[in-house]
């Protein structure tokens, strides 16, 4: 079996110079299934190549839109067959089949989408895929008239998908979660009446924002209590649009930790994504006493983005709590490892999604830092980190989660000695090339 382990040797010198990141996850996936449902052609920059957005342009194809990858490397065209040009089999009573590979976006969003067809489907990913939960969308779906259901009955993909009438609700989740909200919003554009989501806290708000740049009637206000609610109406059509997709935030976060956390360093990240709904970890950074800078600030599509100048800086602990979580879902992992060479103890709390990702987060960061020397103590909602103890290499596992990989590879720049990640490859799920850069 080929060996897919890396080693990562603490860092001999500082991070300094300029890099860009990575077209981001969310929006990439979104560009190329608004672009899927559009009237016209939809022509998309530093597109993310990552396999699950791949999975993505894959399921779509599969419903017959064509797609071309261009030879400029990011640029997609999406030639948009409408809201109601998707193609199921030949033959109407036979499911089309979508493989979301390891994608909990594609999995959800894609559902709300094909809730409105004629045609049925059945949709499935990969093993870790395939147990996370879905019930969350099957139920405000099946409330709009959707014919939705888990194929072994434990709430998980495969999901069988049959044609339904759908109609407006209004839906108050549990979580904070753009999958879920944006599963109810894409099927409201098929329902005869206005539909509404309201979420404890807002989560990430592109589909929200891309939605009205298609044309489609959505919009969203945060309630007095904090909540969210976000509204759509009906739609005729969405209509094509160009989409510049801004540096990943989420892949920006591995070089941020490692410019904090090697000294010396001082390193330009050049156009990431800074929509507030996505940018708890720069908040959290500099309550940590990361310097951190933001430079040329500027908006593209209703998405802001800037340049990060990040210096090496030396860290103390903080509390990451509230509605601050669901802006940096993805980088807790990579916070917790800041934690763990911070002075003082770190709690996260309220992140008990954590456990519902492509592997059990507070397990595995768990698992990693203790391997390296970390004191931490895993809660049902997060962790409770000791910092400051120098941290030494080890054998850790990604666990197939990249997240896992990325951050742990960070945490071995900064331990003694090295530091051996095993299943190192999902990495390209969100960012491939990733190992190249660290070299
Ligand atoms: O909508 C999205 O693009 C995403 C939403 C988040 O998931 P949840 O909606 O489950 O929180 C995040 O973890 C995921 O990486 C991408
Ligand atoms: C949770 C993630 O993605 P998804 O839910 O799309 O699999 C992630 O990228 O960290």
């Amino acid at each position: 079996m080929r060996d897919n382990s890396r080693i990562i040797r603490p860092a001999g010198r500082p991070f300094n110079g300029e890099i860009t990141v990575p077209g981001d996850k969310s929006i990439s996936h979104r560009a190329v299934m608004f672009g899927a449902i559009a009237k016209g052609t939809t022509r998309i920059r530093n597109f993310l190549m990552g396999a699950d957005c791949l999975s993505t342009i894959d399921c779509f194809r599969r419903l017959g839109v064509q797609i071309d990858v261009e030879a400029a490397p990011g640029q997609v065209t999406v030639h948009g067959r409408g809201l109601r040009g998707l193609k199921g089999q030949q033959e109407p009573a036979v499911s089309i089949v979508l493989d979301t590979g390891n994608s909990g976006t594609t999995t959800r969003l894609v559902s709300g989408i094909l809730a409105g067809q004629d045609f049925p489907s059945l949709l499935s990913g990969d093993a870790s895929l395939n147990t996370r939960p879905m019930k969350r969308i099957m139920e405000p779906l099946s409330q709009m008239g959707a014919r939705i259901r888990s194929v072994n009955g434990n709430g998980c993909a495969p999901l069988a998908i049959e044609p339904g009438q759908l109609h407006g609700i209004h839906y108050t989740t549990k979580v904070a979660s753009a999958q879920v909200k944006s599963a109810i919003l894409l099927a409201g554009l098929y329902a005869d009446s206005p539909t509404s989501v309201t979420e404890p806290a807002l989560s990430r708000n592109h589909t929200e924002l891309m939605l009205k740049g298609f044309g489609a009637d959505v919009s969203s206000i945060i309630n007095e209590d904090g909540t969210a609610t976000a509204s759509i109406r009906p739609c005729r059509e969405l209509f094509a649009q160009d989409i510049v997709v801004p540096g990943d935030i989420s892949s920006a976060a591995y070089f941020i930790a490692a410019a904090l956390l090697v000294p010396g360093s001082s390193l330009l990240i050049k156009n990431v994504g800074i929509n507030p709904t996505r940018a708890g970890f720069l908040s959290v950074c500099r309550d940590m006493g990361g310097d951190i800078t933001l430079l040329n600030e500027r908006q593209a599509g209703g998405e802001p983005s800037a340049d990060l100048l990040v210096k090496h800086s030396s860290l103390h602990s903080v509390t990451i709590e509230g509605g601050l979580i669901p802006t940096l879902i993805d980088e807790l992992p990579m916070a917790a490892v800041l934690a763990a060479f911070a002075d003082g103890t770190t709690v996260i709390r309220d992140a008990a999604e954590l456990k519902v990702k492509e592997s059990d987060r507070i397990a595995t960061v768990t698992a990693n830092l203790r391997a390296m020397g970390c004191d931490v103590t895993p809660t049902d909602d997060g962790m409770i980190i000791r910092g400051g103890k120098s941290l030494h290499g080890a054998v850790l596992d990604s666990y197939l989660d990249h997240r896992i990989a990325m951050s742990f590879a960070v945490a071995g720049l900064a331990a003694g000695g090295e530091t051996r990640i095993r299943n190192a490859n999902c990495v390209d799920i969100s960012f491939p090339g990733f190992y190249d850069y660290f070299n």
